[in-house]
């Protein structure tokens, strides 16, 4: 069964000029179809202004599709907004939506009621969560005094209160540290397969981790939908290793590397405090160690460091933008 279903949606805005009335039209979601098995976490992927965030305003009824329809549980987010809301958590970031003066747990109480929650069940509801999201032994300090990952994971809790069955999450590590990101994608993760998550983000590796399925969308568009590992065999083509090389020239070392039969180019040959530093793409990653090792080796230099550098959402794009996936 799916618990989030989009078919054909579209919305455009009116951007409006100085001297024009009409302005210009910009279409910010365009033709947008996917449907979310129900227990499952399903990201969408993409840059800056790509209609992540659109999507989610359509599907969680803050705005209303130019046209084209969705349903979350079983519902039309256009006729049966009320039943959508009732059944949906959204977590759409920034710093509004909490009150810093209260606790952590005084928040999630003065929400609970707000949502009408009996006042047994709100305090044993306010403490799971709590608990869920990491932040127990913080509930009775002030907001105010929390980290940016400390008020996302409140953020997360706060839409989990009346328990949906479905939950949207935009962007929700972006601008956390690296610990702060590990911790809410712990707590995200352990939503499946109780709830449906939908989530947006920026970051492949994000997306690899929690999603079941990822669509990658780009320009108002969904360009791929696949699961990560589908989603990663196209991008791994294009397998790439960065080198840093001492005792050799950039230039000389990038132009002995083009050589090797694993190698298939050498991108940005520059140099650092004598060291050389270069990206390899190579047709089998494994092979071209081996090659660029002994080479490097024979002509005297030394490798000072030799990873894998791990694929991108900008190498996703620059696969699919190479016409080797037709648009769905
Ligand atoms: N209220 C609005 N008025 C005019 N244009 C808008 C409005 N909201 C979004 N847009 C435009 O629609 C496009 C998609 O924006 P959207 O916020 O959905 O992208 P996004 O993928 O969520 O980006 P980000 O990762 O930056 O949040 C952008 O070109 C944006 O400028």
């Amino acid at each position: 069964m799916h618990a989030i279903e989009a078919e054909h949606l579209r919305r455009t805005f009116q951007r409006r000029g100085w001297l024009r009335r009409r302005g210009r039209e910009i279409v910010a979601v365009d033709d947008v179809t996917f449907a979310v098995e129900a227990g499952t976490i399903y990201g969408l992927l993409g840059h800056n202004g790509a209609g992540k965030t659109t999507t989610i305003k359509m599907l969680s009824t803050l705005l209303i599709p130019t046209s084209g329809r969705a349903s979350v549980a079983g519902f039309d987010v256009v006729r049966q907004e009320r039943e959508v809301r009732r059944r949906l958590g959204v977590v759409l970031g920034g710093d509004r939506g909490l009150y810093g003066k209260i606790s952590a747990r005084d928040n999630l109480l003065y929400f609970g009621r707000l949502y009408g929650l009996p006042r047994e069940r709100l305090l044993r509801r306010v403490e799971e969560l709590l608990e869920l999201v990491g932040l127990a032994d913080r509930a009775d300090d002030r907001v105010e005094g929390f980290s940016r990952g400390m008020k996302q994971r409140l953020h997360l809790a706060k839409a989990l209160l009346h328990d949906p069955p479905v939950i949207f999450l935009d962007e929700p590590t972006i601008g956390l540290d690296p610990a702060a990101a590990v911790s809410l994608r712990r707590a995200i993760k352990a939503l499946a397969p109780e709830h449906t998550v939908l989530l947006t983000t920026h970051y492949l590796h994000e997306a690899d981790e929690l999603c079941d399925r990822i669509a990658i969308i780009d320009h108002g568009r969904i360009v791929l939908e696949d699961t990560p590992s589908g989603i990663k065999r196209r991008v791994d083509t294009d397998q790439r290793l960065r080198l840093r090389v001492s005792g050799l020239p950039a230039a000389t070392l990038a132009a002995m590397l083009e050589s090797c039969p694993a190698v298939r180019s050498v991108a940005l040959p520059a140099s650092r405090d004598g060291e050389a530093e270069l990206v390899l793409k190579c047709h089998d990653r494994a092979r071209a160690i081996d090659e660029v090792v002994g080479l490097v080796h024979r002509q005297g230099g030394r490798i000072e460091v030799i990873e894998a550098l791990e694929p991108t959402l900008e190498d996703a794009f620059l696969a699919l933008t190479n016409g080797a996936v037709a648009c769905v």
